[in-house]
């Protein structure tokens, strides 16, 4: 599942304690891969030997601080990234749950050495505060242990209208320091009920849950992010025959049995998947229930005993971590957002809720145990989408469930909310206004990040493209020799032009100009839109600043005509007629000569338009004249097998044509050449000859083969010089190419070359 965590188990094997018979019916094996193993015998056969295999195994050498770096200092990354972690130990009583929990103070355990993490990892955009709770169940009561016992009073575990279970009433004081926590731990902690029994000497007779809150608040974002560590010392379940309990030891025995079996319950059920969750039934449960497929990491420490006469509560013990080990959390990040909430109707269905949403946390499992110099984790969630699903295993937004009373509460926690007035929400009803809310807020952030990423993309994409403008312009001074980089078109400039453009291309052209023209008012951005257009409307474009440039030129504009050429170059750069336009219009406009167009083709009728379109085409650089026929393009006149027509011009300048196949005429008698500039030295050396061919060379291709289209296509010119063709024909042929069998490069026409 996407954002679903399993709770972690870690299993601990105390040393035996004075007067306690040494024997190894117990073992920890440590894997090469960093797992840990612990075997025990099957009580009824010991030749067999149960093994239960866990990311992390202590045996009795190991240390306080091994547990704390491995697998507790990696969850504190979590709690300061607003989510609730929960530890809990586990065992049979005796098996050193307090001792790994609490420890001593030559050997503090777990809770004296999270508390210290306020220091490791003060924040300095964030303002953080800590604060702890302290309460204990005792007989299926909750008792705060922040208050002296003889006036502590049952307080009532109360669920709120968004589904949060919380201890009304529960002290919370606020920590500034180490101190400030041992003196409130020390002083509580002998509030705890403890008594003496056959099997510990200072036997907790309660489960003890402590809680510390971390209340992270950015000033700069306005928000607030609320991690808790909920840090539980079960009590130990009893064999009365073994501890020798008194009745009243036996009364409390008896609650302690219950709940933890109702423990035992519920991780039953949440493993089962079934549709009711006996939460309810201890209070243990009911606070533990964010912990036990709720919205916090979890992570379940077995505290073992060793020997033989603990060897059945052993295997009972590892038999609860196996279960355990699959129950899957989804938790959540607590974040609020101080800022004015604009939904009202959305505030007022969460009026005192924080506003909450399902976390990608970082994994909790064997990869992360173990390293502790991982790094903080980031602050920011990682949103993912929750399920759907609106039954009780809904991911409820963490509480750890706890209201405060003292001044700090009302900034670290939301207060209790009232109990509704007016209508009693069912549990159903509840969980699906949270799963509405959390969905709600879900595809909001969502969406608020798609915009975010959007924008990000954006100005990327502008970062680039004005980039890529300037190299361009770079490019292009190099070319032209330092020319100055012609500035974008005035406002308004093309508008006139478009009017008197009807006859050229109609609607269509207009059309485009104008977008061309808007896109102009906005800036000058020929590369960016070069980069959007598919090739066809690339080629559409530069064909329409060719018809622009064309019409100027006529009327002797030669420098406007020069900058329309060379826009349109930048949508056909390949285009090597119209390279030489802009190299024969330098020159014109260099020289104070006047440039002289070919005529314009009359338009083809529609009957004849299907009809054939065959070029030649030129090598590099070669090409001064070329040959056009129909608004067909090859590819259809190939499949139509309609070769039998041709038209011919030799309008050099009728680069229109050469970018597109759409302009039609029929026989169009070759026209002379006007003068040509070549462009290098090796096009002067080629250019000596034009090669053209004509009706009789298309009737002899009759139906090209693939890889001549194909060049044909791609290439504006549509000029195919034979002795070209032929080697393509041979290369073709080598490679094994079908569709060249019995076809013959067309026939030479040979022009007259011209140079200036
Ligand atoms: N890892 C350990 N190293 C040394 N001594 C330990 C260790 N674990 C437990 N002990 C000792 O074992 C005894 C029982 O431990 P502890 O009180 O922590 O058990 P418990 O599981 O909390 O029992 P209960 O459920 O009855 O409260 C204590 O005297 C404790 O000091």
């Amino acid at each position: 599942m996407a954002n679903a965590y399993k709770i972690k188990i870690a299993a601990r094997l105390r040393p035996p304690i004075p007067g306690e018979l040494v024997d190894e019916g117990v073992q920890v094996e440590h894997r090469d891969d960093g797992t840990s193993c612990i075997s025990v015998p099957n009580p009824r056969d010991t030749t067999q030997v149960f093994k239960f295999p866990f990311t992390s195994g202590y045996d009795p050498a190991a240390l306080q601080e091994d547990i704390f770096e491995n697998d507790v200092r990696p969850l504190i990354d979590v709690v300061y990234s607003g989510v609730t972690v929960t530890i809990f130990a586990y065992g049979v009583t005796s098996s050193g749950k307090t001792h790994t929990m609490q420890g001593t103070k030559a050997d503090p355990g777990i809770i004296p050495r999270a508390a210290l993490f306020e220091q490791q990892y003060g924040l300095q955009r964030y303002r953080s505060a800590l604060a702890v709770s302290y309460m204990e169940i005792y007989k299926d009561e909750v008792y705060d242990l922040l208050v002296a016992r003889d006036n502590a009073p049952k307080l009532p575990v109360r669920e709120n209208d968004v589904g949060q279970v919380f201890v009304a009433n529960l002290t919370a004081l606020p920590m500034d320091s180490l101190a400030d926590f041992e003196k409130i731990y020390s002083r509580a902690s002998k509030n705890r009920s403890v008594a003496s029994t056959n099997l510990n000497r200072a036997s907790s007779r309660s489960h003890a849950i402590l809680t510390v809150t971390v209340t992270l608040t950015d000033p700069v974002e306005n928000k607030t992010l609320s991690g808790k560590l909920n840090l539980v010392d079960l009590a130990g379940s009893e064999n009365n025959k073994m501890t020798g309990n008194d009745p009243s030891r036996m009364a409390e025995s008896a609650a302690i049995n219950k709940s933890l079996s109702t423990l035992g319950q519920v991780v039953h059920a949440l493993n089962k998947s079934a549709s009711r969750i006996p939460y309810r039934n201890s209070k243990l449960t009911r606070l533990l229930q964010d912990a036990l497929g709720g919205s916090s990491v979890g992570l379940l420490i077995c505290n073992l005993a060793p020997g033989i006469k603990f060897r059945q509560d052993t295997l009972n013990t590892l038999n609860f971590a196996v279960h355990t080990k699959n129950v899957e959390n989804k938790p959540v990040v607590n974040e609020r957002d101080n800022r004015p909430v604009a939904k009202p109707h959305f505030a007022a269905l969460h009026q005192s809720a924080p506003r909450l949403a399902p976390a990608m946390l970082p994994s909790t499992s064997s990869s992360s145990s173990g390293s502790s110099s991982g790094g903080r984790q980031s602050l920011a969630p990682q949103i993912s989408r929750p399920s759907s699903s609106s039954g009780s295993r809904v991911p409820r937004p963490s509480v750890g469930g706890f209201m405060t009373t003292n001044r700090l509460s009302q900034v670290l926690h939301q207060p209790a909310p009232p109990a509704p007035k007016t209508v009693t929400l069912t549990d159903k009803e509840i969980d699906e206004r949270i799963a509405r809310a959390v969905e709600a807020e879900v595809a909001r952030r969502l969406e608020e990040r798609e915009r975010e990423r959007a924008r990000e993309e954006e100005a990327r994409r502008e970062e680039e493209v004005r980039r890529l403008a300037k190299e361009e312009v770079k490019r292009e001074e190099k070319r032209r020799g330092k020319a100055p980089a012609h500035e974008p078109l005035p406002s308004g400039t093309l508008t006139p032009l478009l009017r008197r453009q009807v006859d050229v291309e109609g609607g269509e052209l207009k059309k485009r100009l104008e977008e061309l023209e808007q896109k102009f008012e906005h800036s000058s951005r020929e590369v960016e839109m070069v980069d959007v257009l598919s090739p066809a409307s690339r080629k559409r474009t530069g064909r329409a600043y060719v018809a622009l440039a064309r019409s100027h030129s006529e009327k002797g504009n030669l420098q406007l005509a020069l900058e329309l050429y060379r826009k349109a170059e930048t949508y056909v750069p390949d285009n090597d007629k119209l390279k030489e336009r802009i190299i024969e219009i330098e020159w014109a406009v260099k020289n104070g000569k006047p440039f002289l167009l070919s005529p314009k083709r009359p338009k083809k009728s529609k009957s004849k338009r299907a009809r054939g379109v065959l070029a030649a085409r030129t090598s590099k650089g070669e090409s001064t004249r070329s040959l056009h026929s129909g608004d067909a393009t090859v590819g259809e006149l190939s499949s139509r097998q309609e070769a039998s027509e041709i038209a011919i011009t030799t309008t050099s300048s009728n680069i229109l044509d050469g970018m597109t196949a759409k302009p039609a005429m029929t026989t169009v008698a070759p026209t002379p050449v006007p003068t040509k500039v070549p462009t290098t030295a090796s096009d002067d050396e080629e250019g000596k000859e034009n090669h053209r061919f004509g009706a009789d060379a298309l009737l002899q291709v009759g139906s090209p083969p693939k890889r001549l289209l194909e060049d044909m296509q791609g290439d504006d010119s549509l000029e195919t010089p034979p002795r070209h063709a032929k080697k393509w024909k041979q290369e073709a042929v080598e490679e094994g190419e079908e569709g060249w069998e019995g076809w013959q490069p067309p026939a030479l026409t040979r022009g007259k070359k011209e140079t200036c």
